[in-house]
């Protein structure tokens, strides 16, 4: 048996490579984390998930601030910078880097700072920001390096007006007018965030609806939402030049539309961070996103050698990364905790935030499947009221006969929390995966929860079932 360094080498500090870290240590496993920046956590902290989702709870706060009749009382509407509110989100990936380091040195994994690059299937190679390169083996390898946003080469990402969400996050000053190009999960947080902050935003969608995956009626609840906060949202639009000036961006469309703004987001796409690792090596090749292929236990082609996260392509989600290093990890180790991910649930966190599990009522209805709906406005539920959250929505799509549930999508405030209780009892077996779950178990009062409650009533009224 040859030697080497490690057990497990894991090129990347996501949380892809964390959750594979993790579930290696614990089994015992001599572990190696490679990471480039200079703090674990992946572009998951400091670039994408967390500095997103710290921004935009800041701007619902100010939201609230100026808008909740009790603080108007006591105070005039006050006006924050987008810099004021970035210092939040720096708060919060502090606190998320310690977390994580301490979490990861406890557990015997060392990190070591530097790009990774193949040498061979077993052996890595390290180089560092001062030139020194360190070679490290190991008997597998999990290649965990996330992605990045896109960029068309004819764009000037250098030039100081224009931005992608890595460099969104170093803008200095609040612009009057916007323009977001690309109406993906990232455009229309994004367009939240700065629509939120009073900025005028031009959001430039290059297909004809807002987050085609969503359920028509959510989709369409978005687009209602974005523009009753001032952002001009355009469908159906394709980019075809961008010219900038000393005092702003003017976006040519394909369909002769001409947009002024002070500064352009440009977030169409993501590209794979393969190109550094010398996967020739190996023998294995990127597809034209920079993305690798895997199998169900996340083995690439080459047998010891593993991919999770964002690199091997949908669904792109920190969430899921957590759970593909894990299963890679288990993998490896022969263990019985391998789990394919392939059924996630969809959090997306504009204003106001979106959830949903399961079927829509597109798909069902293509399925020719019986279903039907139940719904809670939260305008009616009495939570809603008292914390002032009252637009938003739950709705349950169950079959008509067996009552299972199919589907639940949600908008309003903590949606992404209450679709893990329609998730939990979906996923239970055949025959307890049932409407009637929500009727017949008693809910904390008052909670958003108790909006499946009113959801399942109302669903079970309209088939008639209520008396069963
Ligand atoms: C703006 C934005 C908002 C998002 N919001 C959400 C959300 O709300 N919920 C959600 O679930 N997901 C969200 N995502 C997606 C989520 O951030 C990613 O799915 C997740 O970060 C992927 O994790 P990962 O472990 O694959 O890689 P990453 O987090 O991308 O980390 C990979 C790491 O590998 C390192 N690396 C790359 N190449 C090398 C190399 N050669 N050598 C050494 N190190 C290397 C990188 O420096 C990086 O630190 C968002 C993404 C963006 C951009
Ligand atoms: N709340 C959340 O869950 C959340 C938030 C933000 C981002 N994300 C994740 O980040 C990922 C990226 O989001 P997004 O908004 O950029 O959009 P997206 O995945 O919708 O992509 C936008 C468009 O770019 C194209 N594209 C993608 N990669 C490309 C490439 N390398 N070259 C050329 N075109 C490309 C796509 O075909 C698509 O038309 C998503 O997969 C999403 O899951 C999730």
């Amino acid at each position: 048996m040859p030697s080497y360094d490690y057990d497990l080498l894991i090129i990347g500090s996501g949380p892809a490579g964390e959750g594979a870290a993790l579930h290696a240590a614990k089994l015992d496993q001599r572990v190696c984390m490679i990471e480039e920046q200079h703090f674990v956590g992946g572009n998951c902290t400091h670039k994408g998930t967390i500095p997103s989702k710290a921004l935009r709870q800041a701007v619902r706060r100010i939201i609230q601030f100026n808008t909740l009749p009790m603080f108007r009382d006591v105070d005039a509407p006050q006006i924050f910078g987008y810099p004021k509110v970035l210092k939040q989100a720096e708060r919060v990936i502090r606190k998320q880097v310690k977390l994580r380091t301490e979490m990861l040195a406890r557990n015997g994994v060392k990190v070591v700072t530097g790009v990774a690059s193949f040498v061979d299937a077993n052996t890595v190679d390290v180089a560092g920001e001062s030139g020194i390169e360190e070679k490290i083996s190991a008997k597998n390898v999990l290649i965990a390096t996330g992605s990045r946003p896109y960029h068309p080469a004819h764009m000037d990402f250098n030039h100081p007006r224009v931005f992608c969400s890595d460099s969104i996050l170093h803008l200095n000053n609040t612009p009057k007018t916007l323009i977001v190009y690309g109406a993906g999960v990232i455009g229309c947080e994004y367009a939240s965030i700065f629509a939120g902050l009073g900025v005028h935003v031009d959001l430039i969608n290059t297909r004809s609806s807002l987050l085609e995956f969503l359920d028509d009626e959510i989709s369409d609840a978005l687009g209602y939402h974005l523009r009753d906060m001032g952002v001009n949202v355009r469908h159906n639009e394709e980019e075809e030049r961008l010219e900038v000036d000393d005092d702003g961006v003017t976006l040519f469309l394909a369909s002769g539309k001409r947009l002024r703004g002070d500064a352009i987001l440009f977030c169409n796409g993501r590209t794979g961070n393969t190109s550094d690792l010398n996967l020739e090596a190996i023998g294995l090749k990127a597809n034209h996103r920079g993305q690798i292929s895997v199998d169900e236990s996340y083995r690439t082609e080459v047998e010891n050698i593993y991919g999770a996260g964002d690199v091997i392509g949908w669904p792109a989600l920190a969430s899921a990364a957590y759970d593909q290093g894990r299963s890679a990890a288990a993998a490896m180790l022969g263990g019985e905790q391998v789990r394919f991910v392939n059924d996630v649930p969809t959090g997306i966190y504009t204003l106001p935030e979106i959830s949903s599990i399961g079927k829509t009522e597109s798909e069902l209805t293509a399925a020719r499947i019986p279903y039907e709906v139940g719904r809670a406005f939260f305008k009616n539920i009495a939570r809603a009221q008292i914390t002032g959250d009252e637009v938003g929505m739950l709705k349950l799509l169950f079959h008509v006969d067996t009552l299972e549930i199919l589907g639940v999508h949600s908008f309003g405030a903590e949606s992404s929390e209450i679709i893990h209780i329609g998730q939990a009892v979906m996923n239970q077996p055949a025959g307890n995966n049932s409407i009637e779950y929500f009727v017949n178990s008693t809910f904390n009062y008052p909670t958003m929860a108790e909006a499946y409650r009113v959801a399942a009533l109302e669903g079970l009224e309209r088939v008639g079932r209520l008396n069963d």
